[in-house]
């Protein structure tokens, strides 16, 4: 393969310099049928999202699913798109994250850039910002509280194929995924009390609601449903609650193939009947709010609680930019400094 030079704007200090890199998974430019399709076709093209063999594949992606769903995922796309911003929450989110750790680390002359794994900003343009500001060294912390490879993994791939092309590449480390992390259950423990404080009903449950995967991904290895168990019994601890009251599922079941369980909409669906009409749901495998948080959860499986008898509904907001996030992020960054300044 071709090594091309990468010459940075910025001279690289002789004694190094660290930036920070966030990455997370990627959402469309905009809620139309070719922006959403684009952005389908990257992330579902993905052989770590998607493992089948592209020759059997690619066929059914090319065509019944690149043709429908766009149009369906991009009217969800629209009910939750932040009008404001004109972007979709995942980048907003994810963008603010970036700007108060930078707020942060501004004095300790440490540079932030955010990139997306599917999309943009890219993860090659935001390795090439921190070169530019002379950096040398790079932590790269992908924004998925539990290791999987259809995430974690495929986001550090994204950034070794921008690093395979350069003949002066920086050093890097990426930071391993934070299921139990104390700050990480803080902050969660932090937004559960808030969002009870301000709820005008006493849920029953808290149902935790995680992105779901392929059972399969599980048999060959992947360390993903026990991350989340890690999270949830952590997370119950810290709020004194037994499993009973906060219950784990697993959601955005996608295809024919048996997925990790309970699937979070037949348990919700089912809580009415057993005299549980009050409940919240958190969902602790998102960093940010997306169209999994707010559409699949906010508004679908509330329609399906109310249909099937519940009386209240409330979701609890991911940690978005909250102070709890931001303390997070700025305790990985130091930690992971604290072991890659050694000259
Ligand atoms: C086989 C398909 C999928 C796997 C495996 C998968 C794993 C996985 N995904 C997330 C986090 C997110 N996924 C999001 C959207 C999303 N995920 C899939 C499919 C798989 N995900 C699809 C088809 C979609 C798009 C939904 C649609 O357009 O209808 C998002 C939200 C993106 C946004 O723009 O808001 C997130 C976040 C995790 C954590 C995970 C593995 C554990
Ligand atoms: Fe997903
Ligand atoms: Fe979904």
């Amino acid at each position: 393969m071709a090594f091309t030079f990468k010459t940075p704007s910025v001279a690289v200090p002789s004694k190094g310099r660290t930036g920070i890199l966030l990455l997370n998974l990627g959402t469309p430019d905009d809620t139309g049928y070719f922006a959403v399709r684009r952005y389908l076709k990257e992330f579902l093209s993905d052989q770590r999202v998607i493992e089948s063999p592209p020759l059997i594949w690619q066929p059914i992606l090319q065509g019944i699913i690149l043709t429908k769903r766009p149009f369906a995922s991009g009217a969800n796309y629209a009910r939750i798109w932040d009008r404001e911003e004109n972007a979709s929450p995942l980048r907003v989110f994810t963008r603010r994250q970036a700007e108060k750790l930078s707020a942060r680390l501004e004095k300790d002359g440490i540079p932030v850039a955010w990139g997306m794994r599917y999309g943009q900003p890219s993860v090659k343009d935001a390795l090439t910002s921190l070169m530019d500001q002379g950096c040398d060294r790079i932590i790269s912390i992908p924004l998925y509280p539990q290791y999987a490879a259809a995430t974690t993994a495929t986001a550090n791939d994204q950034l070794f194929r921008a690093l395979m092309r350069l003949r002066r590449q920086p050093a890097v480390l990426t930071m391993p995924s934070f299921p139990d992390h104390p700050l990480f259950i803080k902050a969660l423990q932090t937004s559960v009390r808030e969002t009870l404080e301000s709820l005008p009903f006493k849920p029953q449950q808290i149902v935790a609601s995680f992105h779901g995967l392929p059972k399969t991904c599980i048999d060959k290895g992947d360390s993903y449903r026990d991350e989340c168990v890690r999270t949830i019994v952590a997370l119950r601890q810290a709020l004194d609650l037994r499993e009973e009251q906060m219950p784990l599922t697993f959601q955005s079941r996608f295809g024919p193939l048996e997925w990790i369980q309970p699937y979070t909409a037949p348990f919700v669906s089912a809580l009415p009947a057993q005299g549980i009409t009050k409940i919240a749901v958190i969902m602790p495998g998102f960093m940010t709010d997306c169209i999994e948080t707010l559409d699949e959860i906010g508004n679908e499986l509330r329609e399906e609680f109310m249909a099937a008898g519940g009386e209240e509904f409330a979701i609890v907001p991911c940690l978005n930019d909250s102070e709890g996030a931001i303390d997070l992020l700025e305790e990985l960054s130091r930690s992971a400094l604290k072991g890659f300044q050694f000259s």
